[in-house]
């Protein structure tokens, strides 16, 4: 089984992930592979360098991640640019994982990807589990966690469709609101609802 985890920014699917790869699932992690496509070398950096300019490098020539976010979620036509560049490279190293973890036998995968529903990847998954939090600790907790100003962090969240809107289309709504207890048994209960297992028997 293929299992889309999705969410806001902010809204916890980390905090989900990282338990579900200690609980023993393979995590196709789609923020990790959109860092490692943008490397130097890679053919991705070279266009968004030819895009964006020079500025929005680093002294080691790496890209400042920092830059370019200020740039791109706050101007969607940039914003689309920047997608059109990285996705098609992300979209094509997260199925080439998805081939090797299920040559190996495992019974379920995980796709972690913040823009599920934004990019139209739903059709990779089989079910999907959002993880759900209200717009006010959404925003706390984003702020907390990047040490982000207001504005800032208002600009990132809706720059996503709003989590309301994901509500609808999920199989599963975790909601995040309350303790991580709570949120990891939420969790635990879909996955045996939907006999996902880890295993790779
Ligand atoms: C703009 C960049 C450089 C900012 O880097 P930064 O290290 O500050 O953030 P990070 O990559 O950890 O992303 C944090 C969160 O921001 C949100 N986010 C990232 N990119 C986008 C985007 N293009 N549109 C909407 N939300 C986004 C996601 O919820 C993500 O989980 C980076 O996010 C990026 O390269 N984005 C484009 C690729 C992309 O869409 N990645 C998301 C999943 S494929
Ligand atoms: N139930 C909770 N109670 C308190 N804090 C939480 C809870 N769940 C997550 N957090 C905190 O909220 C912040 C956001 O969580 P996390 O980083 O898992 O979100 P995310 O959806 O992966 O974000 P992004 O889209 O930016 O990658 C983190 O600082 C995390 O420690």
């Amino acid at each position: 089984m293929r299992i889309g985890l999705t969410g806001g920014i902010a809204s916890g699917k980390s905090t989900v992930s990282n338990w579900l790869n200690e609980w023993g699932y393979p995590i196709i992690d789609a923020d990790k592979i959109a860092r490692e496509v943008v490397e130097p070398g890679e053919s991705a950096y070279q266009e968004i360098v030819r895009h964006f300019g020079k500025e929005i490098l680093l002294e080691d020539q790496s890209i400042n991640r920092k830059k370019l976010g200020s740039i791109i979620f706050n101007d969607e036509h940039e914003r689309k640019a920047l997608n059109g560049i990285v996705h098609p490279a992300v979209r094509k190293k997260m199925l080439a994982q998805k081939e090797r973890y299920e040559a190996s036998g495992h019974q379920t995968v995980i796709f972690d990807i913040p823009l599920l529903f934004e990019s139209d990847l739903f059709h990779l998954v089989d079910k999907v589990m959002l993880v759900y939090v209200d717009e006010q600790t959404q925003l706390e907790r984003l702020i907390n966690r990047d040490q982000a100003g207001k504005e800032d962090a208002l600009a990132r969240i809706s720059s996503q469709f709003p989590l309301k809107d994901k509500r609808e289309r999920a199989d599963a709504v975790i909601n995040n609101s309350g303790s991580l207890e709570e949120t990891a048994s939420q969790v635990k209960m879909i996955l045996n609802q939907w006999k996902a297992n880890p295993s790779n028997l």
